[in-house]
């Protein structure tokens, strides 16, 4: 359960923002998650929600502004960030097809030099995911979308993150595999006490799963609140269809 009585958040990022050349990705966005939260960040396409995690993992071009971890600028350089405590599941799963299983879990804990560590964490990664023990002998190409999934989840948990950043985890997978997919987020949020901010297209599902959610449009949040709050207004709606518009233009 997420530390609610204060708003001191775990990752912050204020006011940030990111351009492509002419193109304004985000446009001096804050938002943040606390420790033990699930967050949502939600919105069209081309709003900034990649954006978002890319910021955070020194992969986009951050213009302004600044990301803290753990109250403290991050400054880590992208392949260290991993060691801060913060794991990135990327969009298409990106799994290593031709390694097995196994193989592919070991590579999210490459820089841990602690044997025992490493067994510790495949044992419970193995136990959060069977399906991920059943196969783990097997080249991840064999693999259906869902079970890839599953392997880029538990790649990214052999980190021992106190952060998971997922985007898109639900993209382009059957619909019955998308619930089984949004249960075991919910798993590694409520087991694990594993602090998740998660981009994702899938609005119903993921609402059901997180504590709190951010609305993006045009690189901007729009919306902030409980899923509750989200579902009581017509921000989605607005923003999906175009016709939002910021309260200084209106
Ligand atoms: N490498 C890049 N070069 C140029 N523009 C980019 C690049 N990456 C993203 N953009 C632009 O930045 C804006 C935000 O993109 P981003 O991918 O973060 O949106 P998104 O909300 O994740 O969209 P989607 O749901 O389509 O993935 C878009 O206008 C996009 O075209």
């Amino acid at each position: 359960m997420a530390d609610t009585q204060t708003d001191v958040k775990l990752l912050d990022l204020v006011d940030i923002s990111v351009h492509y050349g002419a193109v304004v990705a985000l446009d001096r966005i804050s938002l943040g998650v606390r420790r033990g939260e699930a967050v949502a960040v939600m919105g069209p396409n081309g709003a900034g929600k990649s954006t978002v995690l890319k910021a955070i993992m020194g992969l986009a071009p951050v213009v302004g502004g600044e990301v803290y971890w753990r109250q403290e600028p991050l400054a880590a350089a992208t392949h260290e960030i991993v060691k801060e405590g913060i794991a990135f599941v990327p969009q298409g799963r990106r799994v290593f097809t031709h390694l097995t299983v196994a193989e592919n879990l070991e590579m999210g804990c490459l820089y841990l030099n602690d044997p025992a560590e490493k067994d510790r964490r495949m044992d419970s990664v193995m136990e959060l995911f069977p399906v991920l023990h059943e196969k783990r002998g097997d080249l991840a190409s064999q693999m259906s979308g869902g079970q890839q999934q599953m392997l880029a989840l538990g790649r990214g948990l052999m980190a021992g993150p106190e952060v998971l950043l997922l985007d898109e985890p639900t993209l382009g997978l059957a619909p019955i595999v998308v619930g089984e997919v949004f249960q075991k987020v919910s798993e590694i949020s409520d087991r694990l006490n594993t602090t998740i901010l998660v981009v994702e297209h899938n609005i119903k599902g993921v609402l059901d799963i997180v504590d709190r959610a951010y609305v993006l449009d045009k690189g901007r949040v729009v919306h902030s609140g409980t899923p509750q709050s989200v579902r009581d207004t017509d921000i989605l709606t607005r923003v999906f269809l175009g016709q939002y518009t910021p309260p200084e233009e209106e």
